[in-house]
């Protein structure tokens, strides 16, 4: 896995746009290659074995040798019903945790039992819960107006759970508001109070609760409510009692989302039992290096992280810290926006020329950046979520507007670009601008790919000579010895004793500029099947270097945030991408040629996958897997064109 990712980094280079005259270059859009692919086929031929290793294991009929998968399967089952007609579960699912006093952290949720990817850690119900249109979250302020109004009706359960969850202060353990705050057992919640619901009421500080403990996101899980039908996705804000004593870290081992109201949390990495589980709160600075990251986390939380990760990037060079950083402000403030008014200007120019829209005024230099990050702003204020127990409120807060991110803006430019037909329409100006966009580009790439060469090359010396580095993510102690004076660190080690190296941290810093790599490679072997259908030399350079790009991006993704709706999309663009080139449609004869007789011929069975659509496929089934469980058959296929069709709107 992580040769692929070297291997972009070792070979990269960009595809000089400069040298091409950009003209009526027409993208493939995404909808058509995928249109006619015989998913089923491809299903079945390439993913059931390598994407259900332990199938068996998880059979109700194999009996229980490794605990209780019989219920593991069954809850499963519930969570199918959930996915599929958007039937809640009856009763909220947990899986085997235990919530513990975690050091340095307050209380936190340990696995009780060994997890594997895809296994439902809980699905649960919000105490209280407001929904909007797809976009409009509505304000987590809200739910404190709400909260208190529910005060009286709620079960004593819910307020128990209330008063119990984290409000931003350590309060000690004698007092009996403090022995309350510590409580490590969801059954503690099922205990009333001798006091009034209004005593009580008086007793909760709604604000911080709201504050620390509320999740929020611009739409729910996107696949899912795409199989349910019954209209568009919601926003949603709300708080989810089992779900907010759940902990951060900046590459978690468990994925998190809602399905219309319940909140779904599942392993993403092998688990050792008594290893924490942990979530992102941080939604798109994910994508940030460490300082980025810990500064957010302070400031909504109170808390300065000292994950794995963490870590790990904090062991790095100081030079190449002070690189991750600047580069990724250089991704964010000036790349990504520049990109974006450069596709926005094509797409107007492409509307002009149909017809259909006012003329493109010309006014595309560096002069007007400000008012283009405001738009990409608005743009990614729209499609960007929070996404963690508080990362809701905080985004209300003043000053603590949601991230602009290059990620975001580029999947935004994207967007755009896919959604013209007729691709550049202004070809000097997109040409000029692609080609002054590229310079400063290239100089990124090249300082991250002479930094991570270097940190490569290190790491591949110290090799052998290593014990793991840190203690793990969940409490987890690691072998002695390891923190010796002066010794390098190649790599964290998270809980389940995953193994996160140092190039594969450097590269999640950067990982927006990666993104901007793989958009300009796209756009590049757009102009140059522009100027000889698809066929020139340069054509397919920029088309290899897209895929390269877009692989090295799934494997960051995985390395980091395993299970993400991103990796889900990025791996149906990968397999998109892959089925385009190959031109294999699963059906009986090769869509290659498209030529008029091949459809009269009597159908033969369907040819074997070439390769690349194997691994592509390989890639989208692990990642579904990650992030809906164990889903087989029917039931797969549904999701899998699920997660294709949703993807289609959100790149
Ligand atoms: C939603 S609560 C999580 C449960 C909380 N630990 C408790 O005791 O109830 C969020 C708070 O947990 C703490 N927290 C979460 N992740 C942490 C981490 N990685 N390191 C230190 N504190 C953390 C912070 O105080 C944060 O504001």
């Amino acid at each position: 896995m992580q040769g692929l990712v070297r291997n972009v980094f070792k070979t990269w280079e960009l595809i000089p746009c400069h040298k091409l005259t950009i003209s009526s270059c027409k993208i493939i859009t995404y909808k058509h290659s995928l249109a006619s692919w015989g998913l089923s086929a491809l299903i079945a031929t390439t993913w059931t074995a390598p994407i259900y290793p332990f199938s068996s294991a998880r059979s109700a009929t194999t009996g229980s040798s490794q605990g209780n998968h019989e219920s593991f399967f069954k809850m499963d089952e519930a969570c199918a019903e959930l996915y599929f007609t958007g039937t809640a579960p009856a009763t909220n699912t947990l899986s085997s945790i235990i919530v513990r006093n975690i050091e340095g952290k307050g209380r936190g949720v340990v696995a009780q039992k060994e997890m594997r990817p895809g296994d439902l850690v809980m699905a649960v119900q919000p105490v209280v819960i407001l929904h909007g249109p797809q976009g409009a979250m509505p304000p987590p302020d809200a739910l404190v107006g709400h909260l208190k109004a529910l005060w009286p009706t709620m079960t004593s359960q819910h307020r128990t759970a209330v008063r119990q969850m984290f409000a931003g202060s350590t309060t000690p353990a004698t007092t009996s508001e403090g022995r309350r705050r510590q409580a490590t057992d969801y059954a503690a919640w099922t205990e009333s109070t001798a006091s009034t619901a209004a005593g009580d009421a008086a007793a909760v500080d709604f604000q911080a609760v709201v504050s620390y403990n509320a999740y929020g996101d611009e739409y729910e899980d996107l696949p899912s409510a795409d199989l349910r039908g019954g209209g568009p996705p919601r926003s949603h804000v709300g708080i989810w009692p089992h779900f907010c004593t759940l902990n951060h870290a900046c590459a978690p081992n468990c994925v998190h989302y809602v399905v219309d109201s319940t909140m779904v949390v599942r392993a993403v990495q092998p688990i050792a039992e008594g290893t924490e589980l942990l979530i992102s709160y941080l939604g798109r600075e994910d994508f940030a290096p460490r300082q980025v990251r810990q500064a957010a986390l302070q400031s909504r939380y109170g808390f300065t992280c000292d994950c794995a990760r963490c870590r790990t990037e904090a062991e790095l060079p100081e030079e190449l810290q002070a690189l991750l950083l600047e580069l990724y402000e250089r991704a964010r403030h000036e790349l990504a926006p520049r990109f974006e008014r450069l596709v926005s200007a094509a797409s107007a120019e492409a509307e002009r020329l149909d017809g259909g829209g006012a003329p493109y005024d010309g006014h595309d230099d560096d002069d007007d950046n400000e008012s283009a990050e405001d738009d990409v702003r608005s743009s990614v204020d729209r499609a960007d979520g929070s996404a963690s127990p508080g990362a809701a409120a905080a985004a209300a807060g003043p000053g603590s507007k949601l991230s602009v991110s290059s990620l975001a803006a580029a999947e935004v430019a994207k967007r755009s670009l896919r959604s013209q037909t007729d691709g550049f329409g202004a070809p000097q100006r997109a040409g000029a601008q692609l080609a002054s966009l590229e310079q400063r580009l290239e100089e990124c790439a090249r300082q991250l790919h002479l930094a991570v060469h270097d940190l490569q090359e290190d790491d591949e010396a110290c090799e052998g000579m290593q014990t793991p580095s840190t203690q793990a993510d969940g409490g987890q102690q690691l072998p002695p010895g390891q923190a010796a004076a002066g010794m390098p660190l190649p790599a964290a080690v998270t809980g389940s004793g995953r193994q996160l190296t140092r190039v594969q941290t450097a590269q999640a810093a950067a990982y927006q500029l990666l993104e901007l790599l793989h958009l300009h490679a796209e756009l590049a072997a757009a102009a140059a099947a522009g100027t000889g259908g698809g066929t020139t030399v340069v054509g397919d350079r920029a088309k290899a270097a897209a895929a390269g790009a877009l692989q090295a991006c799934w494997h960051v993704l995985d390395a980091i945030s395993r299970g993400s709706e991103l990796q889900v999309f990025q791996a149906c663009k990968l397999l998109n991408d892959a089925l385009r080139a190959s031109g294999y449609s699963g059906s009986g004869s090769s869509s290659k040629g498209g030529d008029a007789r091949a459809a009269r011929r009597p159908q033969s069975p369907p040819a074997a996958p070439p390769s690349e659509v194997r691994e592509a496929a390989a890639l989208l089934g692990q990642s579904l897997v990650a992030r809906y469980g164990p889903l087989r058959g029917e039931q797969l296929t549904k999701m899998t064109q699920a997660a294709i069709r949703a993807s289609r709107g959100f790149f």
